[in-house]
């Protein structure tokens, strides 16, 4: 990990269209160590192709993204793989967890990718924080919808990354579940010295998480 005052996101200039408007203009996003945020817009306004930059999975058309004090622009589509394996843990709706692996498995599988290899030891504690330790054996279509999200959290944070990105983990949920999963992930996170960015349509999560960017705007309104 960087110094405490590296920011952990730091995007300046950037830009990225799929046609001859772009999608995200001029974009300056800049998240400090520990303060979580929410990635507020709606439907079409970015939300999905900024995570999608962030992490590396596509390469911007214009600017740069510093990922806790490292460029992500800039580089091969194999370092940026490299990086965010290293520095961020991401949790997609769909969850994409190994269905052919146990949960333990499926954690330890993460651990080898990240670069942090792992003991049993370890994913029992993260399992137990996330209160699914008793189904460390399972196979993945045993769990419960809850239970292999909280896997999905596990899996993320087994690298102990900077940067914690969740996809909507709460829009299907009524309005308990949404607290429970996302008083959850901020839990998680803080336990696990990771800044949690959630993208979201979700605006009851503001009550929990103040802090948000807005797509939508001119390239975007951070608060
Ligand atoms: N691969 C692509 N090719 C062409 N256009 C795309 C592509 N990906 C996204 N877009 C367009 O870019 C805009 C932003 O899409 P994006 O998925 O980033 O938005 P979003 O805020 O995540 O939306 P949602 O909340 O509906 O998931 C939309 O108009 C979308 O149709």
């Amino acid at each position: 990990m960087q110094s405490p005052a590296t920011p952990v996101l730091d995007i300046a200039g950037l830009t990225h269209g799929y046609g001859p408007t772009p999608v995200l203009n001029d974009l300056a996003i800049r998240l400090d160590r520990g303060v979580h945020h929410l990635l507020l817009g709606p439907s079409g306004s970015g939300k999905t192709t900024l995570v999608h930059a962030i992490s590396g999975l596509l390469a911007p058309d214009k600017g740069q993204i510093m990922v806790d004090g490292e460029a992500m622009t800039g580089r091969s589509q194999t370092a940026r793989d490299a990086l965010r394996r290293n520095k961020i843990g991401l949790i997609f709706q769909s969850l994409r967890l190994v269905s052919a692996l146990t949960v333990r498995q499926n954690l330890h599988l993460a651990g080898r990718l990240s670069g942090h290899p792992t003991t049993n030891d370890a994913i029992d504690g993260l399992l137990a924080q996330l209160g699914i330790a008793h189904r460390a054996a399972a196979k993945p279509r045993r769990l419960s919808q809850g239970e292999a999200q909280r896997a999905a959290i596990a899996r993320a944070l087994i690298g102990r990354p900077s940067l914690l990105i969740a996809d909507e983990p709460t829009s299907a949920l009524d309005d308990d579940n949404a607290a429970r999963v996302a008083s959850l992930l901020i839990e998680a996170a803080d336990r696990n010295g990771s800044t949690l960015l959630i993208a979201t349509h979700d605006q009851r999560l503001r009550t929990l998480i103040p802090h948000t960017i807005t797509l939508g705007a001119q390239g975007g309104t951070i608060q």
